[in-house]
């Protein structure tokens, strides 16, 4: 029996990657992610079809860690989503921009770098960054955040020069996908009218956005905005 294409996606243990991965798994798809730490309630309910693997991007020990895992299992990757991602404010300073710069470029330069290692060498590959739309436009309660953001949409461009034609390299921009349980009625409000479309379209718009950059063999080095139309406002 033919072995199931690979896909690991980073982060993927919640909400965006998760569906993901839930998605692909569906497709037919043997998919991989990573979290720092297994979820309780998988005890009870394993994910179905989905391989966890513990990694920390904190330290280049513990993304090199995850890379030298993948390398002994002789993993070979259909594609690679660089979803893990830390949104937060700047209150915390230095330590918030490299918390975001070991997460947000240092991780998915690393895992990128050893593609030729990680990726089948005889299909089509891809790699996919989940970006965020302030991330050309800055934000001033995200600085770090979308100042890391905004790196790793340079890395997408610089890896999809350097990796074609065997991989695509692609970035998705997402604005408003999904809330946090802790949003107030006030803030969803706010954050609803700033895109023309108004609405929080859920998980399930990603996975569209990942399938068509997938699907489709000519495009890489771009940047895909999903964002409702926030640019219009
Ligand atoms: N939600 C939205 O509306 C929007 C999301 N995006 C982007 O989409 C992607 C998915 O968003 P969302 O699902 O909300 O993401 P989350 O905020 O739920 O974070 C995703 C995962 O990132 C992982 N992560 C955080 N820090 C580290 C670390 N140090 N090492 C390893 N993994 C880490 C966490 O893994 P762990 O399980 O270990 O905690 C977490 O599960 C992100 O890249 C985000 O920036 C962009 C715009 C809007
Ligand atoms: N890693 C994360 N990045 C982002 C999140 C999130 O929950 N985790 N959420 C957003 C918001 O949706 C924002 O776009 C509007 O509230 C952005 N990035």
């Amino acid at each position: 029996m033919t072995e199931k294409p690979t896909i690991l996606i980073t982060g993927g243990a919640q909400r965006i990657g998760l569906h993901c991965a839930q998605r692909l798994v569906e497709d037919g798809y043997r998919v991989i992610i990573t979290c720092r730490q297994a979820r309780p309630e998988w005890q009870d309910n394993p994910l179905q079809g989905i391989e966890v693997l513990l990694a920390d991007f904190s330290s280049v020990e513990g993304i090199r860690r995850l890379i030298d895992t993948l390398i002994e299992r002789r993993v070979r990757l259909r594609a690679l989503i660089h979803n893990a991602s830390i949104w937060d404010n700047d209150d915390q300073g230095a330590d918030a921009l490299q918390q975001m710069f070991m997460v947000h470029m240092q991780a998915p330069y690393l895992l990128n770098l050893a593609s030729d290692q990680l990726f089948d060498p005889v299909q089509v590959g891809d790699i996919i960054h989940i970006s965020d739309h302030v991330a050309q436009r800055g934000s001033a309660r995200h600085i770090a955040y979308s100042a890391s953001k905004a790196g790793l949409e340079g890395l997408s461009r610089s890896f999809a020069a350097r990796l074609a034609p065997r991989i695509k390299v692609n970035t998705i921009a997402p604005a408003l996908i999904m809330f946090n349980e802790g949003d107030t009625p006030e803030y969803r409000e706010k954050a609803l009218a700033k895109s023309a479309l108004g609405i929080e379209p859920g998980p399930e718009v990603v996975y569209q956005s990942i399938r068509f950059l997938m699907d489709n063999p000519y495009v890489t080095g771009t940047c895909l905005d999903l964002n409702g139309g926030r640019n219009l406002k």
